[in-house]
């Protein structure tokens, strides 16, 4: 996600030493007895880790045996959630107190962007209003109608790849970039484009103001009471600045889309939209305001997501020939001859994409072997709540280790494997011909807070992904050793870069041509599935080993 939700992150802010104190007695606040392993740890210094803390969490919570761990960090109480029980019945089942955000004070006041949706009280009514917004414009009816762009800049995407597959990243930024800005504004991207560099610098800005334990007011707010003139105060007139300029660069797509809209020469997008409904009706001023956040929150939030997940697949696809191969004969399967062959695939139908299950299941499988947010968005609860004979307090901070559930040995057997069968139409004869959870239901956020973009995000990362199958085969280099997984720690997270080769497909050393099992046609827009049951999670020894250090940071 773009940096802006860094925010959240500065909310409960990186500081090397905290007090550290694992809640065990029942409804109790801090009166913990001490005792030998498991009970209190009080008063300790600890460490919080900086290199992927999700590993960390997840072994502190096997260590005291319990799925609920809790720690301070200077005056604030952060609780780390990390099983799937215990996600589904605090933060799903009792959304309407653990929806909140903790606050960052030099962001959300001094710098003016309480008003963008990452950072937004549930409690505010602009955070419905907001949601409404999101799910109209990005809903799956919406989201058909961007199809054909999707399915251009992914064909794009592809091309440039196999033109040169060292600027990987580049490629999947530029992808993501033009989709999410054609839809916002109906504006294309050029090379060396001046909006792209307007994203930037407020990306830049939000990182700065949000970077976690530098703002003391975000931890002793009584001071932005603090004239800015005073002297020692220059934080605040530092503040100030980045205010102006965060709502200037925020102005400038906005503006640019009314001058299209008004001189009739606009593209039809989100945004227009929703300025124009159709009816003719007018919107308020005070419409227009949060239409406006709104969109912002599209680059944001689309900026750095779908980016991981696709640079996580390409990267697995290089690693793992078979399911690539699998994925081809599907993709095949369902476009015939149009496999490979670039310039019919601009005009192929998208909705054939829905008959590709294979290739769907591969997507869950990248998102839950590589999650892009292994800690997803803090939440903030706000009121007292016990659980499990815990009393949790109000204005906790409350993390949830998606990645604890999404390696859950208990949940997916063999965790650490990269096996999109789990989620395939059974036909393997070695599997269970049992189907695991389906990890979306983690990997997109919980309660009020859910990601509004996730049929999107699917969307395009399927668009991108048989794009890329059904022209490009990915490999390692010849010789080149086969490399170690390793991954990225920030707010999002992905699979770290090793060298690999992208070659025209050969149809010629393709299999034969399969059927696909043709699956229904994309309902209309429909509540996320239910959860599945909860399982409680068993001990597994790979949670327990450390990756090699690497460089990194950490939101907490
Ligand atoms: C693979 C892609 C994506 C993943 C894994 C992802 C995941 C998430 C997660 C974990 C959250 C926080 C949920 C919580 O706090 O419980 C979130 C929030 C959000 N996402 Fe996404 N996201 C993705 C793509 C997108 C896209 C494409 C958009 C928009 C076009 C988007 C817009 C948002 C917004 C606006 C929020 C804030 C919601 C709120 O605070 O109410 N996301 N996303």
């Amino acid at each position: 996600m773009h940096s802006m939700i860094l925010s959240l992150a500065g909310a409960i802010s990186l500081i090397t030493f905290c007090h550290f104190i694992i809640r065990r007695a029942k409804h109790t606040r801090l009166q913990l007895p001490p005792g030998p392993r498991g009970s209190l740890i009080f008063g300790v210094k600890q460490i919080l880790p900086t290199i992927e803390p999700w590993k960390t969490y997840a072994r502190w919570s096997e260590e005291f045996n319990d799925a609920v761990i809790s720690f301070r960090v200077y005056n604030r109480r952060v609780v780390v959630l990390n099983s799937a029980s215990a996600i589904t019945e605090l933060l799903e089942e009792r959304a309407n107190i653990y929806s909140d955000r903790p606050m960052s004070w030099m962001y959300n006041v001094i710098c003016g962007r309480g008003k963008a949706i990452f950072n937004i009280s549930s409690g505010d009514p602009r955070h419905k209003q907001y949601r409404r917004i999101l799910q109209k414009g990005l809903g799956m009816r919406a989201t058909r109608d961007y199809l054909p762009l999707i399915q251009q800049e992914s064909a794009r995407l592809a091309a440039g790849l196999l033109q040169n597959p060292g600027e990987l990243t580049t490629h999947v930024q530029r992808n993501s970039a033009a989709v999410i800005m054609k839809v916002a504004f109906g504006y294309t991207i050029t090379d060396d484009d001046p909006f792209i560099k307007v994203a930037e610098e407020a990306s830049k800005i939000s990182g700065w103001a949000t970077q976690p334990g530098r703002w003391l007011v975000d931890h002793h707010p009584i001071i932005r009471f603090i004239p800015s003139w005073f002297p020692g105060a220059g934080w605040k007139r530092q503040g100030f600045e980045w205010r102006a300029r965060l709502r200037y660069l925020s102005e400038v797509p906005h503006q640019w889309l009314r001058g299209q809209m008004n001189s009739g020469t606009h593209a039809d997008c989100f945004t227009s939209r929703l300025l124009a409904p159709e009816g003719g009706q007018t919107v308020s001023v005070e419409e227009e305001d949060a239409i406006k956040w709104a969109a912002g929150a599209l680059y944001a939030g689309a900026g750095d997501t779908t980016v991981s997940a696709i640079i996580s697949f390409i990267r697995l696809m290089a690693l793992h020939p078979k399911v690539q191969m699998k994925a081809q004969a599907e993709i095949r399967a369902a476009f015939g001859d149009a496999l490979g062959a670039a310039d019919k695939k601009e005009d192929s139908d998208p909705s054939q994409i829905s008959r590709l299950p294979y290739l769907q299941a591969i997507l869950k499988e990248v998102l839950r072997f590589a999650p892009v947010g292994n800690l997803a968005l803090p939440h903030r609860l706000t009121e007292d709540d016990v659980y499990r004979g815990y009393l949790i307090p109000k204005g906790a901070t409350i993390i949830a280790n998606v990645w604890a559930v999404l390696h859950d040995p208990a949940i997916y057997p063999e965790p650490y494997k990269f096996s999109p069968e789990r989620f395939a139409p059974c036909e393997e004869e070695h599997h269970d011909h049992t189907h695991q959870p389906d990890p979306t239901q983690w990997a997109f956020g919980f309660g009020k807070r859910a990601c509004p973009g996730e049929h999107f995000a699917e969307t395009t990362m399927l668009f991108a992904m048989v794009n890329i199958l059904s022209r490009c085969t990915i490999s390692l280099p010849k010789e080149a050793p086969i490399p170690v997984v390793e991954f990225t720690t920030g707010i999002t997270s992905h699979i770290k870069g090793f060298p690999i080769v992208v070659e025209p497909i050969r149809l010629d050393e393709f299999p034969p041509l399969v059927s696909a099992p043709a699956s229904p046609p994309p309902a209309e827009d429909k509540p996320r599935p239910a959860r599945v049951p909860c399982v409680p999670r068993e001990s597994d020894p790979i949670r327990n080993q450390d990756p090699p250090p690497q460089d990194g940071w950490c939101w907490l």
